[in-house]
Protein backbone atom coordinates (compact mmCIF):
# COMPACT_ATOMS: atom_id res chain seq x y z
CA UNK A 1 0.00 0.00 0.00
CA UNK A 2 2.80 2.62 0.91
CA UNK A 3 4.66 1.51 -1.80
CA UNK A 4 2.09 2.05 -4.10
CA UNK A 5 1.03 5.72 -2.92
CA UNK A 6 4.83 6.41 -2.95
CA UNK A 7 4.80 5.44 -6.76
CA UNK A 8 2.22 7.31 -7.57
CA UNK A 9 3.69 10.67 -5.39
CA UNK A 10 7.05 9.86 -7.89
CA UNK A 11 4.38 10.16 -10.71
CA UNK A 12 3.09 13.00 -9.68
CA UNK A 13 5.95 14.89 -9.12
CA UNK A 14 7.57 13.67 -12.89
CA UNK A 15 4.24 14.84 -14.41
CA UNK A 16 4.43 18.31 -12.50
CA UNK A 17 8.43 18.44 -13.36
CA UNK A 18 7.77 17.83 -17.41
CA UNK A 19 5.21 20.31 -17.19
CA UNK A 20 7.57 22.63 -15.65
CA UNK A 21 9.78 22.25 -17.99
CA UNK A 22 6.98 22.37 -21.00
CA UNK A 23 6.47 25.75 -19.54
CA UNK A 24 9.68 26.78 -19.55
CA UNK A 25 10.02 25.72 -22.88
CA UNK A 26 7.39 26.75 -24.19
CA UNK A 27 7.94 30.63 -22.62
CA UNK A 28 11.83 30.47 -24.35
CA UNK A 29 10.04 29.13 -27.70
CA UNK A 30 7.47 32.71 -27.19
CA UNK A 31 10.40 35.14 -26.11
CA UNK A 32 12.26 33.92 -28.66
CA UNK A 33 10.07 33.74 -31.65
CA UNK A 34 8.81 37.00 -30.58
CA UNK A 35 11.82 38.90 -30.39
CA UNK A 36 12.53 37.60 -33.73
CA UNK A 37 9.13 38.68 -34.92
CA UNK A 38 8.86 42.55 -33.52
CA UNK A 39 12.81 42.99 -34.75
CA UNK A 40 11.20 41.87 -38.08
CA UNK A 41 8.33 44.56 -37.69
CA UNK A 42 10.38 46.98 -36.51
CA UNK A 43 12.69 47.16 -39.11
CA UNK A 44 9.83 47.19 -42.29
CA UNK A 45 8.42 50.14 -40.25
CA UNK A 46 11.25 52.01 -40.55
CA UNK A 47 11.78 50.86 -44.07
CA UNK A 48 8.58 52.28 -45.04
CA UNK A 49 8.23 55.68 -42.59
CA UNK A 50 11.24 58.47 -42.72
CA UNK A 51 9.73 59.98 -39.61
CA UNK A 52 10.28 56.58 -37.75
CA UNK A 53 13.68 56.47 -38.96
CA UNK A 54 14.58 59.97 -38.32
CA UNK A 55 13.99 59.25 -34.86
CA UNK A 56 15.95 55.80 -34.90
CA UNK A 57 18.82 57.49 -36.40
CA UNK A 58 18.83 60.24 -33.24
CA UNK A 59 19.09 56.83 -30.95
CA UNK A 60 21.08 54.22 -33.18
CA UNK A 61 24.15 53.41 -33.14
CA UNK A 62 26.80 53.64 -36.18
CA UNK A 63 29.20 51.48 -38.42
CA UNK A 64 31.63 53.90 -39.99
CA UNK A 65 33.11 53.76 -43.60
CA UNK A 66 35.83 56.14 -45.45
CA UNK A 67 34.87 55.72 -49.28
CA UNK A 68 33.66 52.17 -48.09
CA UNK A 69 36.66 51.06 -45.95
CA UNK A 70 35.19 50.28 -42.39
CA UNK A 71 36.36 51.58 -39.84
CA UNK A 72 38.36 48.94 -37.48
CA UNK A 73 39.68 48.96 -33.61
CA UNK A 74 42.19 46.87 -32.74
CA UNK A 75 41.76 45.41 -29.23
CA UNK A 76 44.87 43.18 -28.16
CA UNK A 77 44.89 40.57 -30.55
CA UNK A 78 41.46 41.00 -32.09
CA UNK A 79 39.96 43.31 -34.39
CA UNK A 80 36.60 45.10 -33.71
CA UNK A 81 34.27 47.21 -35.65
CA UNK A 82 32.88 49.70 -33.01
CA UNK A 83 29.60 51.01 -33.11
CA UNK A 84 29.04 54.70 -32.44
CA UNK A 85 26.88 56.13 -30.80
CA UNK A 86 24.40 59.36 -32.68
CA UNK A 87 25.49 61.84 -29.75
CA UNK A 88 29.19 60.98 -30.11
CA UNK A 89 28.66 61.02 -34.06
CA UNK A 90 27.21 64.59 -34.15
CA UNK A 91 30.32 65.32 -31.81
CA UNK A 92 32.59 64.51 -34.35
CA UNK A 93 30.80 65.89 -37.45
CA UNK A 94 30.15 69.02 -35.43
CA UNK A 95 34.84 69.22 -34.60
CA UNK A 96 34.83 68.46 -38.32
CA UNK A 97 32.14 71.31 -39.47
CA UNK A 98 29.59 69.06 -41.32
CA UNK A 99 25.94 69.29 -40.94
CA UNK A 100 24.55 66.86 -38.39
CA UNK A 101 22.00 66.78 -41.30
CA UNK A 102 25.14 64.08 -42.59
CA UNK A 103 22.97 61.16 -40.30
CA UNK A 104 20.47 61.23 -42.76
CA UNK A 105 23.18 60.16 -45.35
CA UNK A 106 23.50 56.72 -43.31
CA UNK A 107 21.56 53.35 -44.31
CA UNK A 108 19.58 51.06 -42.36
CA UNK A 109 21.88 47.38 -41.70
CA UNK A 110 20.02 46.01 -38.45
CA UNK A 111 18.67 46.46 -35.04
CA UNK A 112 19.53 45.11 -31.39
CA UNK A 113 16.95 42.79 -29.68
CA UNK A 114 15.56 45.78 -27.95
CA UNK A 115 14.82 47.39 -31.37
CA UNK A 116 18.14 49.70 -31.19
CA UNK A 117 18.68 50.62 -34.91
CA UNK A 118 22.40 50.11 -36.25
CA UNK A 119 22.99 51.88 -39.20
CA UNK A 120 26.06 52.89 -41.45
CA UNK A 121 27.62 55.76 -42.92
CA UNK A 122 30.44 56.96 -44.99
CA UNK A 123 32.08 59.68 -44.15
CA UNK A 124 34.26 60.08 -47.27
CA UNK A 125 34.39 64.01 -47.36
CA UNK A 126 36.15 63.90 -44.23
CA UNK A 127 39.83 64.04 -43.88
CA UNK A 128 40.51 60.04 -43.11
CA UNK A 129 43.52 60.62 -40.76
CA UNK A 130 41.56 63.12 -38.47
CA UNK A 131 38.72 60.28 -37.94
CA UNK A 132 40.99 57.53 -37.44
CA UNK A 133 43.22 59.68 -34.69
CA UNK A 134 39.65 61.16 -33.36
CA UNK A 135 38.53 57.80 -32.87
CA UNK A 136 41.83 56.16 -32.34
CA UNK A 137 41.51 53.07 -35.25
CA UNK A 138 41.62 53.00 -38.80
CA UNK A 139 39.80 52.60 -42.16
CA UNK A 140 40.48 48.99 -43.37
CA UNK A 141 40.14 47.35 -47.03
CA UNK A 142 37.12 45.30 -46.11
CA UNK A 143 38.88 42.22 -47.89
CA UNK A 144 41.31 42.24 -45.36
CA UNK A 145 39.07 42.98 -42.23
CA UNK A 146 37.20 39.36 -43.47
CA UNK A 147 39.91 37.59 -42.24
CA UNK A 148 40.41 39.89 -38.67
CA UNK A 149 36.59 40.14 -37.46
CA UNK A 150 34.20 37.54 -36.15
CA UNK A 151 30.84 36.07 -38.30
CA UNK A 152 28.48 38.97 -36.96
CA UNK A 153 30.68 41.84 -37.48
CA UNK A 154 31.88 40.39 -40.99
CA UNK A 155 28.14 39.93 -42.09
CA UNK A 156 27.01 43.77 -40.71
CA UNK A 157 29.74 45.41 -42.76
CA UNK A 158 29.44 42.95 -45.75
CA UNK A 159 25.96 44.13 -46.07
CA UNK A 160 26.49 48.06 -45.15
CA UNK A 161 29.32 48.16 -47.75
CA UNK A 162 27.17 46.48 -50.38
CA UNK A 163 24.45 48.94 -49.29
CA UNK A 164 26.86 52.07 -49.64
CA UNK A 165 28.30 51.34 -52.66
CA UNK A 166 24.66 50.63 -54.34
CA UNK A 167 23.72 54.11 -53.18
CA UNK A 168 27.20 55.76 -54.14
CA UNK A 169 26.72 54.16 -57.82
CA UNK A 170 23.03 55.00 -58.12
CA UNK A 171 22.40 58.53 -57.69
CA UNK A 172 20.91 58.67 -61.60
CA UNK A 173 18.01 57.78 -62.79
CA UNK A 174 18.60 55.29 -66.30
CA UNK A 175 15.65 56.89 -67.66
CA UNK A 176 15.52 60.38 -67.40
CA UNK A 177 18.59 61.15 -66.05
CA UNK A 178 17.62 62.88 -62.88
CA UNK A 179 18.75 62.50 -59.44
CA UNK A 180 16.79 59.70 -57.26
CA UNK A 181 16.18 60.62 -53.97
CA UNK A 182 17.02 57.61 -51.50
CA UNK A 183 14.56 56.85 -48.59
CA UNK A 184 15.50 57.57 -44.90
CA UNK A 185 16.67 53.80 -44.15
CA UNK A 186 18.26 53.70 -47.58
CA UNK A 187 16.12 50.50 -48.72
CA UNK A 188 14.82 52.17 -51.77
CA UNK A 189 15.70 55.52 -54.40
CA UNK A 190 12.92 56.91 -56.55
CA UNK A 191 13.15 58.96 -59.43
CA UNK A 192 10.34 62.27 -58.64
CA UNK A 193 10.58 62.77 -62.35
CA UNK A 194 8.62 59.42 -63.46
CA UNK A 195 7.80 57.55 -60.08
CA UNK A 196 10.36 54.52 -60.85
CA UNK A 197 11.41 53.07 -57.46
CA UNK A 198 15.10 51.47 -57.77
CA UNK A 199 15.79 48.77 -55.28
CA UNK A 200 19.47 47.62 -54.56
CA UNK A 201 19.94 44.89 -56.45
CA UNK A 202 22.34 41.46 -56.11
CA UNK A 203 23.52 39.16 -58.32
CA UNK A 204 22.99 35.59 -58.13
CA UNK A 205 26.36 33.45 -57.75
CA UNK A 206 26.69 29.88 -57.08
CA UNK A 207 29.82 28.38 -54.93
CA UNK A 208 30.43 24.77 -56.02
CA UNK A 209 32.72 22.37 -54.08
CA UNK A 210 33.14 19.49 -56.56
CA UNK A 211 34.31 15.64 -54.94
CA UNK A 212 35.02 12.71 -57.58
CA UNK A 213 34.08 10.04 -54.38
CA UNK A 214 37.87 10.45 -52.20
CA UNK A 215 39.55 13.41 -52.77
CA UNK A 216 37.53 17.43 -53.55
CA UNK A 217 38.27 19.90 -55.97
CA UNK A 218 39.88 23.14 -54.90
CA UNK A 219 41.08 26.58 -56.98
CA UNK A 220 42.19 29.81 -56.92
CA UNK A 221 42.19 32.77 -59.07
CA UNK A 222 45.58 34.83 -59.73
CA UNK A 223 43.96 37.78 -57.12
CA UNK A 224 43.73 35.19 -54.19
CA UNK A 225 46.21 35.84 -51.17
CA UNK A 226 49.65 33.14 -51.97
CA UNK A 227 48.26 29.72 -51.09
CA UNK A 228 44.47 30.05 -50.95
CA UNK A 229 42.33 27.71 -52.61
CA UNK A 230 38.85 28.22 -52.47
CA UNK A 231 35.36 26.13 -54.00
CA UNK A 232 34.60 26.83 -57.66
CA UNK A 233 32.19 30.08 -58.20
CA UNK A 234 30.36 31.81 -61.25
CA UNK A 235 27.47 34.24 -61.72
CA UNK A 236 24.51 32.90 -62.75
CA UNK A 237 23.55 33.95 -66.39
CA UNK A 238 20.18 35.41 -67.35
CA UNK A 239 17.55 32.48 -67.80
CA UNK A 240 19.93 29.71 -65.80
CA UNK A 241 18.19 27.25 -63.09
CA UNK A 242 21.12 27.00 -60.27
CA UNK A 243 21.76 23.40 -61.98
CA UNK A 244 22.76 24.75 -65.12
CA UNK A 245 24.81 27.30 -63.60
CA UNK A 246 26.56 24.42 -61.62
CA UNK A 247 27.34 22.61 -64.06
CA UNK A 248 28.34 24.87 -66.90
CA UNK A 249 30.93 26.68 -64.39
CA UNK A 250 32.15 23.19 -63.20
CA UNK A 251 32.67 22.36 -67.16
CA UNK A 252 33.56 26.27 -67.92
CA UNK A 253 36.40 26.47 -65.37
CA UNK A 254 37.68 23.13 -64.50
CA UNK A 255 36.97 21.13 -67.45
CA UNK A 256 34.40 18.13 -65.51
CA UNK A 257 31.23 16.70 -66.32
CA UNK A 258 28.92 16.81 -63.04
CA UNK A 259 26.84 13.49 -62.23
CA UNK A 260 25.16 14.98 -59.36
CA UNK A 261 25.00 17.74 -56.86
CA UNK A 262 22.82 19.15 -54.04
CA UNK A 263 21.97 22.36 -52.19
CA UNK A 264 23.72 23.39 -48.85
CA UNK A 265 23.22 26.76 -47.89
CA UNK A 266 23.55 30.73 -48.80
CA UNK A 267 25.24 33.69 -47.74
CA UNK A 268 25.26 37.43 -48.96
CA UNK A 269 29.05 38.35 -50.67
CA UNK A 270 29.73 42.08 -51.04
CA UNK A 271 32.68 41.45 -53.92
CA UNK A 272 32.66 42.81 -56.39
CA UNK A 273 29.45 44.34 -55.97
CA UNK A 274 26.79 42.30 -53.69
CA UNK A 275 25.97 38.96 -54.45
CA UNK A 276 23.90 36.25 -53.00
CA UNK A 277 26.17 33.08 -52.97
CA UNK A 278 24.12 29.58 -53.59
CA UNK A 279 26.34 26.97 -52.47
CA UNK A 280 26.10 23.51 -53.56
CA UNK A 281 27.81 20.10 -53.39
CA UNK A 282 28.59 18.39 -56.82
CA UNK A 283 30.01 14.77 -57.55
CA UNK A 284 31.72 14.16 -60.51
CA UNK A 285 32.13 10.55 -62.73
CA UNK A 286 35.50 9.13 -60.63
CA UNK A 287 36.83 7.62 -64.28
CA UNK A 288 36.33 11.08 -65.52
CA UNK A 289 37.79 13.66 -63.20
CA UNK A 290 41.12 14.95 -65.00
CA UNK A 291 41.05 18.60 -64.56
CA UNK A 292 41.77 20.90 -67.30
CA UNK A 293 42.00 24.32 -65.77
CA UNK A 294 40.38 27.79 -67.78
CA UNK A 295 43.33 29.99 -67.11
CA UNK A 296 41.61 32.79 -68.62
CA UNK A 297 39.48 31.99 -64.88
CA UNK A 298 41.73 30.30 -62.64
CA UNK A 299 45.43 30.13 -62.19
CA UNK A 300 45.35 26.68 -60.80
CA UNK A 301 43.11 24.13 -59.71
CA UNK A 302 43.75 20.68 -57.87
CA UNK A 303 42.30 17.56 -56.30
CA UNK A 304 42.82 17.38 -52.58
CA UNK A 305 42.74 14.79 -50.33
CA UNK A 306 40.59 14.84 -47.07
CA UNK A 307 44.35 14.58 -44.71
CA UNK A 308 45.08 17.78 -46.93
CA UNK A 309 42.02 19.83 -46.00
CA UNK A 310 42.07 18.49 -42.41
CA UNK A 311 45.44 19.81 -42.47
CA UNK A 312 44.38 23.00 -43.87
CA UNK A 313 41.30 23.70 -41.98
CA UNK A 314 43.59 23.62 -38.41
CA UNK A 315 45.93 26.72 -40.09
CA UNK A 316 45.59 30.31 -39.79
CA UNK A 317 43.63 31.74 -42.69
CA UNK A 318 46.76 33.62 -43.92
CA UNK A 319 49.92 33.01 -46.20
CA UNK A 320 52.29 30.54 -44.95
CA UNK A 321 55.67 29.96 -46.49
CA UNK A 322 57.32 26.83 -45.93
CA UNK A 323 60.78 26.37 -46.65
CA UNK A 324 60.76 25.47 -50.18
CA UNK A 325 59.55 28.62 -50.97
CA UNK A 326 56.26 27.49 -51.76
CA UNK A 327 53.08 28.30 -49.68
CA UNK A 328 50.99 26.10 -47.37
CA UNK A 329 47.72 25.53 -48.27
CA UNK A 330 45.18 27.72 -46.87
CA UNK A 331 41.14 27.95 -46.63
CA UNK A 332 38.87 30.97 -46.72
CA UNK A 333 37.62 32.37 -43.25
CA UNK A 334 35.32 30.21 -40.76
CA UNK A 335 32.44 32.15 -41.56
CA UNK A 336 32.76 32.06 -45.50
CA UNK A 337 30.38 29.94 -47.13
CA UNK A 338 33.01 28.28 -48.69
CA UNK A 339 34.40 27.23 -45.30
CA UNK A 340 31.41 25.77 -44.53
CA UNK A 341 30.88 24.02 -47.94
CA UNK A 342 34.54 22.10 -47.30
CA UNK A 343 34.05 21.75 -43.11
CA UNK A 344 30.42 19.06 -44.75
CA UNK A 345 32.85 17.52 -47.43
CA UNK A 346 35.41 16.61 -44.41
CA UNK A 347 32.06 15.24 -42.47
CA UNK A 348 30.56 13.76 -44.84
CA UNK A 349 33.97 11.68 -45.87
CA UNK A 350 34.86 10.90 -42.15
CA UNK A 351 31.19 9.40 -41.92
CA UNK A 352 31.81 6.91 -44.84
CA UNK A 353 32.56 3.34 -44.06
CA UNK A 354 36.22 2.80 -44.91
N1 LIG B 1 33.71 32.78 -50.87
C1 LIG B 1 34.66 32.34 -51.66
O1 LIG B 1 35.49 31.55 -51.26
C2 LIG B 1 34.71 32.75 -53.08
C3 LIG B 1 33.91 33.75 -53.54
N2 LIG B 1 33.95 34.13 -54.84
C4 LIG B 1 33.03 35.18 -55.27
O2 LIG B 1 32.16 34.60 -56.23
C5 LIG B 1 31.81 35.57 -57.19
C6 LIG B 1 31.92 35.02 -58.59
O3 LIG B 1 33.13 34.34 -58.78
P1 LIG B 1 33.96 34.50 -60.12
O4 LIG B 1 34.81 33.29 -60.20
O5 LIG B 1 34.63 35.82 -60.13
O6 LIG B 1 32.82 34.48 -61.25
P2 LIG B 1 32.84 33.91 -62.74
O7 LIG B 1 33.50 32.57 -62.76
O8 LIG B 1 31.44 34.01 -63.26
O9 LIG B 1 33.83 34.83 -63.55
C7 LIG B 1 33.87 36.22 -63.37
C8 LIG B 1 33.67 36.90 -64.71
O10 LIG B 1 32.32 36.72 -65.13
C9 LIG B 1 31.85 37.89 -65.77
N3 LIG B 1 30.56 38.26 -65.14
C10 LIG B 1 29.37 37.76 -65.52
N4 LIG B 1 28.37 38.28 -64.79
C11 LIG B 1 28.92 39.12 -63.91
C12 LIG B 1 28.40 39.96 -62.87
N5 LIG B 1 27.09 40.02 -62.59
N6 LIG B 1 29.27 40.68 -62.14
C13 LIG B 1 30.59 40.62 -62.38
N7 LIG B 1 31.15 39.85 -63.35
C14 LIG B 1 30.32 39.11 -64.12
C15 LIG B 1 32.99 38.91 -65.68
O11 LIG B 1 33.71 38.77 -66.89
P3 LIG B 1 34.11 40.03 -67.81
O12 LIG B 1 34.76 41.01 -66.88
O13 LIG B 1 35.02 39.42 -68.83
O14 LIG B 1 32.83 40.51 -68.39
C16 LIG B 1 33.86 38.40 -64.57
O15 LIG B 1 35.24 38.72 -64.71
C17 LIG B 1 32.70 36.77 -56.92
O16 LIG B 1 31.86 37.71 -56.28
C18 LIG B 1 33.75 36.31 -55.97
O17 LIG B 1 34.08 37.34 -55.06
C19 LIG B 1 34.75 33.49 -55.71
C20 LIG B 1 35.58 32.48 -55.30
C21 LIG B 1 35.64 32.04 -53.96
MG1 LIG C 1 34.76 31.59 -61.34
Amino acid sequence: MRTSRGSFSQELNMAMLYQAVYRRASFLWCRLHSTYVRKMRYLFELKEDDGLCRQAQNSGTFYLFHNLFPFLQKVGSKHLAPQISASELKRILKKFKQNKQKLEDSVLIGCSDECMAYFALDLGSLEKMDIESELKGSFTELWKAFFQLDGKDASLLSLAQALLRWHDTHKYCSKTGQPTQKNLAGSKRVCHTNGIIYYPQMSPVVITLVSDGSRCLLARQASFPQGMYSALAGFCDVGETLEETVRREVAEEVGLEVKSMWYSASQHWPFPNSSLMIACHATVWPQQNEIRVNKLELEAATWFSLEEVVEALRREPRPLKQEDGRFSLWLPPKWAIAHQLIQEWVKQQSNMPA
